[in-house]
């Protein structure tokens, strides 16, 4: 388990909250028919895209959307079926105040953590949610950025240079930001009540409400929609992107011998049974060759790279541990888990009847839904090892989906 999800399992306020600010006009964009939020990208809504990301994301939980009070119905055909999990709110004259409206609209569920992100940054990936996570604190805010790029100039009133700025240290800051959630009201109201309203992000009204903000690397792709160009860009990207998809497939293979005991571990759940598996860990067989199809998605070798057998941690380790890693590596790369299929083959013990806690521990573990996932059952006819009873063994499959395209 990553050290931001061991967080959030003590988090007893239901996962991380989120508000994404969509209230803005889009006056630089200049789309006569709607806001930039609303135009279509790879044939959805711009904010369609981002919804989707941080609605499948396994640490979030309630999501605020700040609105135009004209944009009721836009939001609701381009958030279709994630509709329900929404929060909507209408947001305010700046996108200060557009956050604070949305904060005080998750006050009810108090999260201890709280993201705020750009409804116009629709290329944010879960590896960058991840990072941002994991750096918030107690009393310390998390800001992705990137380094700036370009040799800096400040421009006279004449239109000339009136001096090159050094560009050491500075950085280009993205969305989300994420805060926890009471310092980062109270620095909002405390803004609003003193009439501060220029703060044209998050990490700056902190700065000024003197709560630390540590930068982690942001993502080249999580550009903002600010101009016609960047909307038309971002439809030219998903459209070749949807031309050759970057879906990969991993499989993964793995056996284990029965010995004496009292029960199996299969897919994350303990099953009565007269022996037990022998391995290093909890020897789950399943969860084993799920590991190495999530690995093999990303080249990224298989479990005994990551989980020496030789190294004494893993010793009795539930291999959950392992899954949740696997999918990690994956979210960092930005990868969106579609789906993971899973073949027991065994003579005995009986699968079918645990079947449904096998399906939701693998949902949890890998944070999609519980109808992406399969687990099937097989004997292997009494032939061979399997058939005589001497261990069981798994095949898994997994795809996942990498943001670009396949190259040429
Ligand atoms: N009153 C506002 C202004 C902005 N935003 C949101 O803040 C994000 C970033 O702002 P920006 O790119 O500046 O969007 P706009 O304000 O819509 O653009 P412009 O300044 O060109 O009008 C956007 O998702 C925007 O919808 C908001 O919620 N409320
Ligand atoms: C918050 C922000 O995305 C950080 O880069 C950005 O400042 C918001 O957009 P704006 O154009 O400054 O309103």
């Amino acid at each position: 388990m990553s050290e931001a999800s061991e967080k959030q399992a003590a988090d007893p306020s239901g996962g991380i909250g989120v508000v994404i600010v969509a209230a803005g006009r889009g006056a630089r964009a200049g789309q006569a028919d709607g806001p930039k939020q609303y135009q279509r990208i790879g044939g959805r809504a711009v904010i369609a895209h981002t919804l989707d990301i941080f609605l499948s994301h396994p640490m979030i939980g309630p999501v605020v959307v700040a609105i135009h009070a004209d944009d009721a119905e836009l939001l609701q055909r381009a958030a279709g079926a994630h509709g329900e999990r929404l929060i909507t709110v209408i947001g305010g004259p700046s996108r200060q105040a557009s956050v604070r409206l949305g904060l005080l609209a998750l006050k009810d569920q108090a999260p201890g953590k709280v993201l705020v992100h750009d409804a116009v940054r629709p290329f944010v990936d879960a590896g960058l949610i991840d990072r941002t996570i994991e750096a918030i604190g107690e009393r310390q805010g998390a800001l992705p950025a990137l380094p700036v790029a370009d040799t800096l100039k400040r421009e006279s009133a004449t239109g000339m240079i009136d001096e090159t700025v050094s560009r050491a240290g500075l950085h280009a800051a993205q969305t989300p930001q994420g805060f926890p959630f009471w310092p980062l009201l109270a620095a909002h109201e405390k803004a609003h009540h003193l009439g501060k309203a220029d703060f044209t992000d998050d990490a700056a009204i902190a700065e000024w409400a003197h709560i630390p903000v540590k930068i982690v690397p942001g993502s080249p792709d999580n550009v903002k929609l600010t101009w016609a160009r960047d909307i038309a860009l971002a439809d030219q990207r998903l459209s070749s992107a949807q031309r050759f998809p970057d879906i990969r497939t991993g499989n993964g293979y793995d056996v284990h011998a029965f010995e004496p005991g009292d029960h199996v571990t299969l897919c994350g759940v303990a099953i009565p049974y007269e022996r037990k598996l022998s391995g290093h860990s909890d020897a789950d067989v399943g969860l084993h060759a799920l590991t190495d199809a999530l690995l093999a998605t990303c080249g990224a070798g298989d479990i005994g790279t990551h989980f020496p057998p030789s190294d004494p941690q893993w010793k009795g380790a539930a291999s959950k541990i392992f899954v949740e890693h696997a999918a990690k590596l994956v979210r960092e790369r930005g990868g969106r888990i579609a789906n993971a299929d899973i073949t027991l083959i065994c003579e005995a013990p009986r699968v079918g009847p645990h079947r449904a806690a096998m399906t939701e521990a693998l949902s949890a573990m890998l944070g999609i839904a519980p109808e992406r996932i399969s687990i099937k059952a097989t004997t292997n006819e009494k032939l061979g090892f399997v058939g005589r009873g001497e261990g069981i063994a798994a095949i898994a499959t997994a795809s996942v989906v990498y943001p670009g395209e396949v190259p040429a």
